[in-house]
């Protein structure tokens, strides 16, 4: 996986505090997303270890930090779960107030939105752009 050349600078992840503090985003990001009933079901399979390291395998990519990931790239991850397009803003956005509620800076939460952008197309579905 290349994504992590192709984002943020590694001093985003750097200027949080690094490796504890995306932990420490990760539990509020993981409450978020698995109390919000649209997003829930994609997560019902996959064990919580695995729900947990997938937030923090994504936090430490859309921040810029070091890239230890050597599974599946994005596209082979998340083609076959179908996301649509509205799935996919609301993982942004419970990234995003997550960030808030952990005061992290607003220029980072600023480029944080940018990579979410740019893997946008890797994550959301191709063959059905209105989603299922
Ligand atoms: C920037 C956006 C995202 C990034 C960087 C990301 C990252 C990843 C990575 C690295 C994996 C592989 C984990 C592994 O195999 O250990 C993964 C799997 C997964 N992702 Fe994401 N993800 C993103 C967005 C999403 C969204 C929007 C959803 C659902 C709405 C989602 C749901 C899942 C699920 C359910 C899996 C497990 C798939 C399986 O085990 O078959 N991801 N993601």
């Amino acid at each position: 996986m290349t994504v992590t050349e192709e984002t943020a600078p590694a001093s985003h992840y750097e200027r949080i505090g690094g490796a504890s503090s995306v932990k420490a985003a990760v539990e509020l990001f993981y409450e978020r997303v698995l109390a919000d009933p649209e997003l829930a079901g994609y997560f019902a399979d996959v064990d919580m270890a695995g729900q947990r390291r997938h937030l923090a395998l994504m936090l430490t990519v859309v921040l810029g930090g070091p890239n230890e990931y050597t599974g599946r790239d994005l596209a082979s991850a998340h083609q076959p779960l179908n996301i649509p397009v509205a799935h996919y803003v609301k993982v942004g956005e419970h990234l995003t107030a997550t960030l808030v509620q952990l005061g992290v800076p607003g220029d980072i939460i600023t480029d944080v939105q940018a990579v979410l952008a740019q893997v946008q197309d890797q994550v959301v579905a191709s063959g059905d752009p209105a989603g299922a």
